[in-house]
């Protein structure tokens, strides 16, 4: 019998709008089935040969901070039911870590990251393309919380990023892809009519001879 093709779910969204919790509820329905989550942050560019100082220079909220080269030759391969060597990302050393996740074939691909709308490659492979959306004032009071307690942050540095680069960014690049989704989520990982939706959808692409 002929490989089913997977499904491929694109999750994008501001900075702390809730990508990672829409992308949870989704996964912890599909968990026994077989089911991977590719972040596009661990597929930020690596900065192994720049010092630390350097790295603090980059501007991680701009579409040319990410492989997308890597990211885009990974899916295909998923989709291709072949096995991938993800990357891991540090963001307190501002790099790739060292060790990679094998990923083996899945029906269930959920790319999660701020800018995966933005790529039209990237887009070509989704079967669904989400948005989160949450305001700017609840997002950037989430960053400063989360990036203090798990990204190694002070609430200077969380501030100044925020304005010199990531609002920018958000106007400049991420917002307006919000054009190019399916459905827009309002109140992220707490939406369940919206996981719900998707979920359906999912089951059925899942349900339909979308073979290889
Ligand atoms: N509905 C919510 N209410 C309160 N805090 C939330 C909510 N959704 C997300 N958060 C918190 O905000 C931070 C960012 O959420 P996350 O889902 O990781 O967003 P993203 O992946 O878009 O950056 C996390 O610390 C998370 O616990
Ligand atoms: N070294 C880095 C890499 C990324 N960031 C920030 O992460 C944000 C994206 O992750 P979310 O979970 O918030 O979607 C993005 O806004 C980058 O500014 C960073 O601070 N440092």
């Amino acid at each position: 019998m002929a490989a089913k093709r997977p499904v491929v779910i694109g999750i994008a969204g501001g900075s702390c709008s809730g990508k990672t919790s829409v992308t949870n509820a989704i996964y912890d329905v599909f968990r026994d089935h077989s089911v991977v989550v590719i972040e596009q942050d661990f597929y930020y560019k690596d900065q192994s040969h720049l010092t630390f100082e350097e790295r603090l220079g980059t501007n991680y909220d701009h579409p040319l901070a990410f492989d997308n080269d890597l990211l885009i030759e990974h899916i295909k391969k998923l989709l291709l039911r072949q096995p991938i060597n993800k990357p891991v990302y540090d963001y307190v050393q501002h790099t790739r870590a060292q060790e990679v996740i094998h990923v083996e074939p899945v029906d269930v691909i959920i790319l999660e990251g701020i800018l995966v709308l933005e790529d039209a490659d990237l887009r070509d492979l989704m079967d669904i393309k989400l948005f989160v959306d949450t305001d700017s004032d609840i997002r950037i009071i989430r960053r400063i919380m989360r990036d203090i307690k798990e990204r190694g942050r002070t609430t200077d540095s969380v501030i100044e990023q925020y304005l010199t680069a990531v609002r920018p960014m958000h106007n400049l690049f991420i917002e307006p892809t919000k054009r190019y989704a399916d459905i827009i989520i309002p109140e992220g990982g707490d939406n369940e009519v919206a996981i719900d939706l998707m979920v359906t959808k999912i089951k059925t692409i899942l349900e339909t001879d979308n073979v290889l």
